[in-house]
């Protein structure tokens, strides 16, 4: 028999098999609940709590730091001294998915790290919870760096195993020795055992393969939205194809009137005011970013807000939906405190922050669009009608269409944001905002980020929300589009409201010397591009 042959048939022999089962086995639920405890470790590593990360950095430290042989054994050995007593295999699992674990943690950390936070703070504007942004849009988006990583582990773990013959499980390359020291055959016995060793890596490699096609976003879109390992399942019955035609009324403005909550339906506070701040502070450090700002929007006023870089603009916009907390002063929404509660004479942030902003009903546009990148056009629209919302996926399909088609990209809707230019990725933004049927839309200086050409196409959009009598606040360098929209302008700096008042008296005839000085500076720089018409 040729060593070869030899080798082959110990690739094929049942004793080695056994033990290889073995290996599977452990490797598997090592590899499951060592995923669990991972994820858990990374979160609470990323915790805003001290104790919690601390306690989870030094489990880390401790398992990563110390032999995976000597844990073995000590779970074997030393814990039935206190009463705990397990077999050799229930032993290995244990042990190894607690080194699992350590090592899983700071790969999954590794990969939320990698997704861009603004990702998070888009999910949680569309009153998406914590544990709905991390399934939805943070883990998908890191997996894509976790597999590789992950595949590592798994296929180290797997040849690991094998230190658990020093607790007696009857493991692959336990088993070829055993033979080995029957028959001094080294070479043919371990050959074979490294064939299998081979082979069941392989797999692994080919579920990573495959897991990874499953996962991108490119191959996603192209199979409609649906994972490319379900890819030869046929879509639904009555599902629209891309480009499909959506009637719309006549014109857009009517198409978006067609959205917006009817007046009935708007609580407002005993003044009549839908948005109210009252004596509003908040300090980043020692700088006190906004001082004391009061501030209201009726229901279906434009408030376009401008002001220096730096003068608390946008901060004013993510107190209003609660994406940072106030530290003085009172923000009521609807009549009602998005995410608070008072607690003598103070707001106090509660828990379910999320869940208020979407039964208030307040939608943002940001400055970088901020779609959910590992989501078509359509998903990032349908998204949070469904989630967050309840609607179901028939109906938020059909909704998404037609704001697709009011902002004028009927043909993109399986497209991804990265496939898609600054003002068409703006576009979907606003739809995806107004998919939740908000009461008040805040536009947080949403053509900064555009080349020039690009500006007029999404001004044009909003100038229809506003005409079909959307309530928004737009904080924007877009002067002379604000004094064409706004009801009435407020004009900021330095953290405080320097001057407010219908556009005609703001923009063409300031009361206050800083008021006029930022006018005549933004007049000598403003190049504001011809709108399409
Ligand atoms: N999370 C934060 N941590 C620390 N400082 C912050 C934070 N957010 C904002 N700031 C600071 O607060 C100040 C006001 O920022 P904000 O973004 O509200 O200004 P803005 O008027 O919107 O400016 P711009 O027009 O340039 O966007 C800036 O000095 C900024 O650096």
């Amino acid at each position: 028999m040729t060593s070869l042959a030899e080798a082959l048939s110990y690739f094929t022999s049942t004793y080695l098999w056994t033990g290889a089962w073995l290996a599977i086995q452990i490797s598997a639920l090592a590899l499951v609940i060592g995923l669990a405890m991972g994820l858990g470790l990374a979160l609470m590593r990323m915790s805003a709590l001290r104790p919690v990360r601390m306690l989870a950095w030094f489990y880390i430290w401790f398992m990563r730091g110390t032999p995976l042989l000597l844990q073995l054994v000590f779970i074997f050995d030393a814990l039935p001294l206190i009463g705990l007593t397990f077999d050799s295999f229930t032993t290995a699992v244990i042990g190894f998915s607690m080194n699992q674990a350590a090592f899983a943690a700071e790969i999954i950390r590794g990969g939320i790290l990698s997704v861009n936070p603004q990702q998070a703070v888009a999910a949680s504007s569309l009153g998406m919870g914590p544990v709905l942004t991390l399934r939805r849009i943070v883990l998908p988006q890191a997996m894509r760096a976790i597999l590789p990583s992950l595949a590592n582990e798994t296929i180290s773990m797997l040849k690991m195993t094998s230190v658990a013959s020093v607790i007696f499980v009857n493991e692959l390359t336990f088993r070829a020795q055993q033979i080995v020291g029957q028959n001094f055959k080294f070479f043919t016995v371990f050959a074979g055992a490294a064939l299998i060793y081979l082979l069941l890596t392989s797999v692994i490699s080919g579920v990573q393969t495959v897991l990874e096609r499953g996962m991108d976003p490119d191959l996603r879109a192209r199979a409609g939205g649906r994972p490319m390992i379900f890819r030869w399942r046929k879509p639904q019955a009555g599902a629209p194809g891309p480009g499909v035609a959506v009637s719309l009324p006549a014109s857009r403005v009517e198409a978006v009137r067609s959205l917006i909550p009817a007046a009935r339906e708007v609580s407002v506070s005993p003044a009549g005011d839908f948005l109210s701040c009252l004596n509003v502070w908040k300090s980043y450090g020692n700088r006190d970013v906004l001082q004391g700002v009061s501030f209201s929007v009726k229901p279906g006023e434009v408030v376009a807000v401008i002001g220096p870089s730096g003068s608390g603009k946008s901060t004013l916009l993510r107190l209003i939906n609660h994406l940072e907390s106030v530290d003085r002063g009172e923000i009521t929404v609807g009549g009602r405190y998005v995410g608070y509660t008072k607690v003598n004479g103070l707001m106090k942030p509660t828990s379910g922050r999320a869940k208020a902003r979407a039964e208030v009903g307040v939608s943002m546009v940001f400055q970088n669009f901020n779609l959910f990148s590992n989501l078509t056009a359509l998903e990032n629209i349908t998204e949070a009608p469904m989630r967050v919302h309840g609607v179901p996926r028939e109906e938020a399909e059909a909704l998404a269409r037609r704001l697709l088609a009011i902002v004028g990209l009927s043909g993109h809707a399986d497209h991804l944001p990265q496939h898609l230019s600054g003002g068409q990725q703006q576009r979907v933004a606003i739809a995806r905002a107004l998919a939740v049927k908000p009461r008040l839309m805040l536009f947080d200086e949403p053509t900064s980020a555009l080349d020039p050409e690009l500006v007029g196409e999404v001004l044009s959009v909003m100038r229809s929300l506003a005409e079909a009598g959307m309530t928004m606040i737009i904080v924007t360098h877009e002067i002379r589009f604000a004094g064409e929209v706004a009801d009435r302008i407020v004009f900021f700096d330095e953290g405080v409201v320097v001057e407010e008042g219908p556009p005609a008296q703001v923009l063409d005839n300031p009361r206050k010397e800083r008021t006029r000085r930022f006018l005549s500076r933004i007049a000598q720089n403003e190049d504001v591009p011809a709108e399409p018409v």
